[in-house]
């Protein structure tokens, strides 16, 4: 049995506004819902339940990652921690599809293309234009990204571009003994999920992440999931909601 050296827990945004309505997101900056912010209070209430009390947040840039984690950790009473953002955090970029509805497109372009946009581990949507209503060019937020603004991404692009700043400044607090929240996304978390367990690129099309309930790992000295998949905190609600987040977009 090996040893547990590092605490992370791992939290996806609660229920957003387009999550609701069953919308593609990827970088939209869109809202949570009342359900949503109800989710951020009962995860702070699952990691004071079991004192799983971060030292330090890493969150997207995103509201919906953000106001998670300041509302669990509010009600946590760990409000005052130190918060690092970063962009390789946020929700993988979703294209073109940003903004449409996941039914309709599945309707419009079948089961097997809208899933290989949705979950394939290579195969990108569609580039959004820059003229897009849902186009991220021009947001000040990331005005430094030059030629690295992603207008579309897979899976493997997001673990291509999440995994530096998992290794530069995510580890080193790990390493240094904190306890680590990381207030991310589906598909960001699934990224690092996979890079954490070693899913294979085959066996990560079926692994999904509920909304708003932390995902505990427990590291060894190498960094390494002392239980492969971690333990969510409340497993009965994650095991439903994870059911729910595989069957959108059939309606
Ligand atoms: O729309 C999105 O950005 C994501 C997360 O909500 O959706 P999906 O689970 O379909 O990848």
């Amino acid at each position: 049995m090996t040893d547990a050296a590092h605490t992370l827990i791992l939290l996806r945004h609660g229920e957003s506004d387009w999550n609701a309505k069953n919308l593609f997101t990827g970088w939209v900056d869109v809202d949570l819902t009342e359900r949503g912010r109800a989710e951020a209070v009962r995860a702070g209430e699952l990691m004071a339940a079991e004192q799983l009390l971060p030292d330090v947040v890493h969150t997207s840039l995103l509201r919906r990652a953000i106001t998670t984690a300041n509302s669990a950790l509010d009600v946590a009473d760990r409000h005052w921690i130190p918060v690092r953002r970063s962009w390789r955090l946020n929700e993988r970029h979703y294209g073109a599809l940003q903004g449409l509805d996941k039914a309709a497109t599945r309707e419009k372009y079948g089961e097997e293309q809208f899933m290989l946009w949705r979950r394939s581990f290579d195969t990108p949507p569609p580039v959004i234009e820059d003229d897009n209503e849902f186009s991220q060019a021009g947001d000040p937020r990331y005005a430094g990204l030059g030629e690295e603004m992603p207008r579309t991404e897979c899976l493997k692009d997001v673990i291509a571009r999440m995994l530096p700043y998992w290794d530069s400044d995510v580890v080193p607090d790990l390493r240094e003994g904190r306890t680590v929240l990381v207030a991310a996304h589906g598909n960001s978390l699934r990224a690092l999920v996979k890079h954490l367990d070693g899913v294979s690129d085959d066996d990560i099309v079926g692994l999904n992440i509920p909304t708003g309930i932390p995902l505990l790992y427990e590291l060894d000295a190498g960094l390494q999931p002392v239980t492969r998949g971690g333990r969510y905190l409340d497993p009965e609600a994650a095991a439903a909601a994870i059911e729910q987040v595989a069957n959108q977009g059939r309606r």
